[in-house]
C-alpha cells in the first residue's frame, strides 16, 4: 500500500487505489517495447512524480492511463474499472498547453463542461473564481495569443481543475517556462493539490520540483521502460519552496538523482 506524509510529516496510509497498473506492457508497430512488465498504484489522494531519462517511457504510460494509447500487454484501472478509452473523471494536461485559440481564457476554461451539457450560470461562477485562484483577473477575456506562455499554462490548470476529474494527469507541465515561472506555477500546483487534493500522476524532469510536489517519485529504467525505484517524500505539508534548503529535502533530492544515475549508469 502507498503512503502519503501528513502534516508532520509521518506517513499515512491511502485507503484504496485510484489507479492501478499490472504487468503492463507496451510494444508499438515495428517492435519497439516502450514499456515492460510496469507495476504501479496510486493512492486516491496521492501525488506521484516519474521521472526517468528521455524516451523510457513515460509519456507512453501517461497516455496509457489516459486512456488514449491501448497497452499490449497487462491491465490498467482506474477507480476499479478497465481502462479502454478516456474517461471523464481522468483529467490530462500537456506540456503545451493546448488552448483553443480562437477562446478567451474563460471560454478555454469552461471547455470540458460545454462538451458534455449548456453551461449554467454555477459553471460561469466556477470558472471565474478558477482564473482568479490563479492570478488571472482581468484576463478572462484575453485570447491565448495575448497571454504569456506561465498565463497559457494557469489557463491550462484551471482547466484541469474545471473538469472536476478525480485523477490528474500531467505530462511535464512546465518544461517550457522559464525557472522564476516554473516557480510559481509549483507553487499553484501545490496550493490545488493541498485544497482539493486528487490523485495526481506528474512527469518532470527536475528533482527538486519531483521532491517538493509529491509524495512518492518513481524512478523509470528505460528500453524497456519500467519501475526502477520509488522513494517517499517524507516532508510535511504543506509545502513550501523554503524545504528546498532542508537538509531533508536534498537527502531526498539525492536519492532520486542516485536512482536516476543507475539507470543511465547501466546503460
Ligand atoms: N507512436 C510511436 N511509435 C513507435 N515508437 C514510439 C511511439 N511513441 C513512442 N515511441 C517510442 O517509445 C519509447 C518511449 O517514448 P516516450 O515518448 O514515452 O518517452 P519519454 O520518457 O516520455 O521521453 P521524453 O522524456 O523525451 O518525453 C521511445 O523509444 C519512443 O521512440
Amino acid at each position: 500500500m502507498s503512503t502519503k506524509p501528513d502534516r508532520n510529516g509521518s506517513a499515512r496510509p491511502h485507503t484504496g487505489v485510484a489507479v492501478g497498473l499490472r504487468g503492463v506492457g507496451k510494444r508499438f508497430d515495428g517492435g519497439v517495447d516502450a514499456i515492460k512488465d510496469l507495476d504501479l498504484s496510486v493512492g486516491p489522494e496521492e501525488f506521484v512524480s516519474i521521472v526517468g531519462s528521455s524516451g523510457c517511457g513515460k509519456s507512453t504510460l501517461l497516455r496509457i492511463i489516459a486512456g488514449l494509447t491501448p497497452c499490449t500487454g497487462g491491465s490498467v484501472e482506474v477507480h476499479g474499472k478497465t481502462v479502454t478509452a478516456p474517461r471523464r473523471d481522468v483529467g490530462m494536461m500537456f506540456q503545451r498547453p493546448a488552448l483553443l485559440a480562437w477562446k478567451t481564457s474563460l471560454e478555454n476554461v469552461l471547455l470540458p463542461v460545454r462538451v458534455h451539457r449548456r453551461v449554467s450560470d454555477d459553471d460561469l461562477r466556477e470558472a471565474m473564481r478558477l482564473l482568479a485562484l490563479f492570478n488571472l483577473e482581468g484576463f478572462e477575456h484575453h485570447f491565448p495569443e495575448q497571454l504569456s506562455g506561465g498565463m497559457r499554462q494557469r489557463v491550462a490548470l484551471a482547466r484541469l481543475m474545471m473538469t472536476g476529474a478525480r485523477v490528474r494527469l500531467l505530462d511535464e507541465p512546465f518544461g517550457a517556462v522559464d525557472e522564476l515561472t516554473r516557480e510559481l506555477l509549483n507553487l499553484e500546483l501545490l496550493k490545488i493539490h493541498e485544497r482539493t487534493a486528487s490523485a495526481t500522476i506528474f512527469i518532470t524532469h527536475s528533482i527538486a520540483e519531483a521532491v517538493l510536489l509529491s509524495d512518492r517519485i518513481v524512478v523509470m529504467a528505460p528500453r524497456p521502460g519500467t519501475v526502477a525505484a520509488e522513494v517517499t517524500v517524507s516532508l510535511p505539508r504543506p509545502r513550501s519552496p523554503e524545504m528546498a534548503y532542508t537538509t531533508r529535502f536534498q537527502e531526498l533530492a539525492r536519492e532520486v538523482r542516485d536512482g536516476l544515475h543507475l539507470q543511465t549508469e547501466g546503460r
